[in-house]
């Protein structure tokens, strides 16, 4: 699915158009952004990332380092949307590993303080930069590896499902799952797509309708992540899998590209069909009301 949003966003022109309105690029453009020096090795570093760039490998780790939680706030998601836009524009970048710099958690997901209490102004900003960076990971051109060192319930599960590949701590205190019914809260149908493309859509409606976070063991086995590795093991993991990944030639990534895009458009036919039902249902539920 990544790969056919990476074609999408290389070839329909029409569609980056109207994927790039959920976008917010110019947000992100205004901020400070990390440098990532053109040398062998390199490492850059904003408040809330850090990522080290190995150019003989072509693969960088990016590091989330926003205690207590790396909870997805503005700040931090920006800093993330510029750290992989100058990723993306270095073509010697092939590869990029996600990871956590805090101990026992991936990331708990949306930044609760940076929704609660906040203006119109300031959450809309917000919710576009959570869509700007699920774009920017699913549409990336770079092979994306989620090392999952700890927790990673609601946003922090989406994140890491952007990813072409999973890797989790086998540690069953962790646990990972798009939990938002639990919490009151409808998961944005492209939250829920996002899943039905990882597990499928039985595995996805009882996550969802339950608000369901799994044990390592149980993400495992509806394959929500694709390995579980020792605590210690799970970043070296990702950079050998990762080796693996950049050995296929790119070219042919872009032939599944095909066929995963054909699936996609056929999902977003069907959810805008399911939008307009629920909104001719929803007019009739009213003028039903009113007699
Ligand atoms: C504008 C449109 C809105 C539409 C929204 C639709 C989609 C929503 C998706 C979401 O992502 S909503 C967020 C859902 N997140 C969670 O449910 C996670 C809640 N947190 C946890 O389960 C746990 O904190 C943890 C991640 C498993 C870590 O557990 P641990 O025991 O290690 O730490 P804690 O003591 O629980 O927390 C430490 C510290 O961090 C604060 N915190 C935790 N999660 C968040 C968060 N999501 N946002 C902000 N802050 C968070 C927690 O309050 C503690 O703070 P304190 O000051 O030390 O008390």
């Amino acid at each position: 699915m990544k790969m056919a949003l990476r074609a999408c966003l290389r070839t329909k022109p029409g569609l980056t158009a109207l994927l790039s309105q959920l976008s917010c690029s110019g947000h992100a453009a205004a901020r400070r952004a990390p440098a990532l020096v053109a040398q062998r090795s390199s490492s850059s570093t904003s408040q809330k990332i850090k990522v080290d760039f190995d150019q003989s490998s072509g693969v960088a780790v990016m590091h989330m380092q926003s205690p207590p939680v790396n909870s997805l706030s503005l700040e931090f998601l920006t800093d993330v949307c510029i750290a992989l836009e100058k990723l993306e524009m270095d073509k010697s970048c092939r590869g990029l590993v996600v990871t956590s710099s805090q101990p026992k958690v991936f990331s708990a997901g949306l930044d609760i303080l940076d929704m609660y209490g906040k203006s119109p102004e300031h959450c809309a900003e917000f919710w576009k930069a959570v869509q700007e960076m699920w774009l920017k990971f699913y549409g990336s051109n770079m092979i994306t590896i989620a090392a999952v060192n700890g927790s990673s319930p609601a946003g922090g599960c989406l994140l890491s499902m952007t990813c072409d590949y999973r890797i989790m701590a086998d540690n069953p205190r962790y646990s990972i799952g798009l939990n938002e019914t639990k919490l009151g809260i409808v998961a944005p149908f492209w939250f829920k797509d996002t899943m039905v493309n990882t597990v499928g859509h039985r595995a996805t409606e009882m996550a969802l309708q339950l608000g369901l976070l799994y044990s390592p063991a149980e993400a495992l086995k509806i394959g929500l992540v694709d390995q579980l590795v020792h605590e210690d093991q799970v970043l070296t993991t990702a950079t050998e899998t990762m080796t693996k990944w950049l050995a296929i030639p790119g070219i042919l990534n872009i032939s599944y590209t095909c066929h995963f895009f054909h699936l996609w458009c056929c999902n977003l036919v069907c959810t805008i069909c399911s939008c307009v039902c629920q909104v001719i249902a929803a007019k009739k539920i009213h003028l039903s009301q009113d007699f």
